[in-house]
């Protein structure tokens, strides 16, 4: 069995994105820019941003934390959007999820100019992964694609993969695009009938459903891959993922692990999304 550990690729892709920012730099010319809009005080998000500035710090990247007060109107949320929109400095706009239940999430992912949209969340990135298009990938889908390639899964050509999880943020996004790899893909959810027994069917199995280890040896072909997307905080304060990983790690050849897994992975594409807008700004 080998670990995929998210960490040391994240390490990689920021090494590479780092020294791009160096060259910029090095050219006089402005530096890449992402806005990090957070709204309200849970704990949880505040320190996910703040993983997200240090990041873009350790690639000579600008941030910009934006903080709202909790009981902040739709409107104002709006207008703190449309103004990094318009502010030609701004390279990458991501509003943290989830935001406090009277607003509505949509209506600002909708109002993001989409080539902003770093998580690639609004319709019109949603709609370019969906028919093949360039576009801004949701950063997670991202990092789990660079991860099978880093275990020699590219050409999918022959395997069937199975997505746990249907959300806009991983499931869906994660599904296409192992499809476009030639993949045969299967997604499955919390109300999938006999949910173990098509997982046991998977070469290449992604779990996204919030449900910390869920997912057992039974539930595992010999020799697959899994990746486990699933943070879960447990009563002793530790994070596990949606994959009991002692119970499956000798059934399977390859597993991402939780912490180090796919969570560092979300934050490198971050940046590497944020370079991106960055280029495409740049070239006009
Ligand atoms: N608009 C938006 N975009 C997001 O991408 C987004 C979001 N909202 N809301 C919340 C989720 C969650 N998320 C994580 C990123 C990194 C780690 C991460 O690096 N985790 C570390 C451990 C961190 C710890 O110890 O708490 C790890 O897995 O090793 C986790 C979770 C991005 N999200």
């Amino acid at each position: 069995m080998k670990t995929i550990w998210g960490n040391e690729l994240a390490k990689e892709v920021k090494d590479s994105i780092r020294s791009e920012v160096d060259h910029i730099k090095a050219n006089g010319r402005r530096l890449p820019v992402l806005a990090v809009v957070l709204v309200g005080d849970n704990p949880a998000s505040q320190s996910y941003v703040r993983s997200k500035a240090n990041a873009c710090i350790s690639v000579g990247m600008e941030n910009r934390t934006i903080t709202l007060d909790g009981d902040i109107s739709q409107a104002e949320l709006l207008a703190t959007v449309r103004a990094l929109n318009a502010d030609d400095k701004v390279d990458g706009i991501l509003v943290q999820l989830p935001l406090p239940k009277h607003l509505d999430a949509d209506s600002v992912i909708m109002a993001i100019d989409p080539s902003k949209d770093v998580d690639g969340l609004h319709p019109l990135n949603a709609g370019n992964l969906l028919t093949g298009r360039p576009g801004f990938v949701p950063c997670t889908p991202k990092g789990i694609m660079y991860m099978l390639k880093s275990v020699g899964l590219e050409d999918l050509a022959g395997k069937r993969a199975v997505v746990c999880g249907r959300s806009n943020l991983v499931g869906k996004p994660v599904a296409l695009l192992l499809q476009n790899q030639n993949a045969t893909v299967t997604i499955a959810h919390s109300k999938t009938p006999d949910i173990e027994s098509i997982c046991s069917q998977a070469d290449v199995l992604v779990v996204a459903m919030g449900r910390p280890k869920m997912v057992k040896a039974s539930w595992v072909k010999a020799g697959a891959v899994v990746i486990d997307v699933g943070i879960n905080r447990m009563e002793n304060g530790k994070l596990c993922g949606d994959v009991d990983f002692d119970a499956v790690k000798d059934k399977v050849s390859a597993i991402s692990p939780v912490p180090k897994g796919v969570g560092p992975m979300t934050v490198c594409m971050l940046l590497a999304n944020t370079l991106e807008a960055y280029r495409n700004h740049e070239r006009g």
